[in-house]
């Protein structure tokens, strides 16, 4: 849709309010034994599992597909009765030049191959360029583009420029799914990042998705739920569901938890699945799978077993 800055003009964000409730939402409700060990295997369902890091090879992607195709090793599975399940990650998330090797080990799994594009994770580059940098992602086997915004555009409020920018990555990810990344810890303000949201989504995002991972500050509860009020408002407003993906610095299963119980208080248990709701993670995996060995087994395994997650 056109930019409509009426949806987000003058929406004032109560900081405090936004914090406290965070807080008591995650302190208030808690989900234990077989619930949480069905929570936790629910999270695994929404690992967009990712490896982005200078010195990514063909074989470490491989390695992590492998994982993302066998998330849990067979006798945690066999013990919590999941046997016959087909159970894999949301996605597995890569550099450009490492998609062909994903889509390579992810053929025919139904497991969609995620890239990070437009000059990430700064996305300081022309954007004739950042347009070319998801063209060339598409064409190499990419199922989803992670995209990162101007900050400036946000900081500036220019708006129009930033509906713009979205609109014509929108166009070049084509069939593919587009996740705008907002980089919240660069966004100064709450008001900042409902405003950004709203811009994302009208301008065609499928997903907002908090950070790159990079930030100073990456994922927190106050600033998702900031973005989850306005994916509420704006599917209240156009009807249309969008997805949200917290991501970067997540690496505890009581996180995942935590995150999961925000997404069903505040938006209801439909966007407990993939298809609305992905943990950008590389490190998170394997904590929840040392949780879940302890839940069929009693006991924790050091966590280098556990190590390629
Ligand atoms: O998009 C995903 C993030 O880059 C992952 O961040 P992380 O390495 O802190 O888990």
């Amino acid at each position: 849709m056109p930019l409509a800055t009426e949806m987000f003009e003058g929406h004032a964000i109560n900081r405090s309010a936004a914090e406290r409730r965070a807080a008591t939402l995650t302190a208030r409700r808690s989900v234990k034994k077989l619930h949480q060990a069905a929570w936790l295997v629910n999270a695994i369902r929404c690992i967009d599992l990712t490896t982005l890091a200078g010195d990514d090879t063909a074989a470490r992607v491989r390695r992590l597909c492998a994982k993302a195709l066998n998330p849990l090793a067979p006798h945690i599975k066999e013990g919590l009765g999941l046997g016959d399940m087909r159970l894999t990650t949301g996605a597995v998330c890569v550099y450009p030049t490492m998609v062909r090797h994903a889509a390579e080990a992810l053929e025919g799994s139904g497991v969609p191959v995620a890239s990070v594009a437009t000059g990430f994770p700064a996305g300081l580059m022309p954007l004739d360029l950042r347009l070319a940098e998801i063209r060339y992602a598409v064409t190499e086997g990419a199922d989803e583009i992670d995209i990162v915004i101007t900050r400036e555009h946000v900081l500036t409020g220019n708006w129009q420029a930033l509906h713009d920018e979205i609109s014509a990555m929108r166009e070049a990810c084509g069939k593919a799914h587009m996740k705008a990344i907002l980089a919240t810890g660069d966004l100064q303000t709450l008001r900042n990042v409902y405003a950004a949201s709203m811009v994302a989504m009208q301008a065609g995002a499928d997903f907002i998705k908090t950070s790159t991972g990079k930030e100073g500050v990456n994922a927190t509860l106050p600033v998702s739920l900031v973005m989850i009020r306005a994916l509420r408002d704006y599917g209240a407003a156009t009807g249309y569901r969008i997805g949200f993906k917290p991501a970067g610095g997540m690496k505890a299963a009581k996180e995942a938890l935590a995150w999961q119980i925000l997404m069903k208080e505040e938006l209801g248990r439909e966007w407990l699945n993939p298809d609305l709701f992905r943990f950008g993670a590389s490190s998170m995996l394997g904590d929840i799978e040392r949780q879940l060995e302890h839940h069929v087994t009693g006991r924790y395994a050091a966590s280098s077993r556990h190590a390629i997650a």
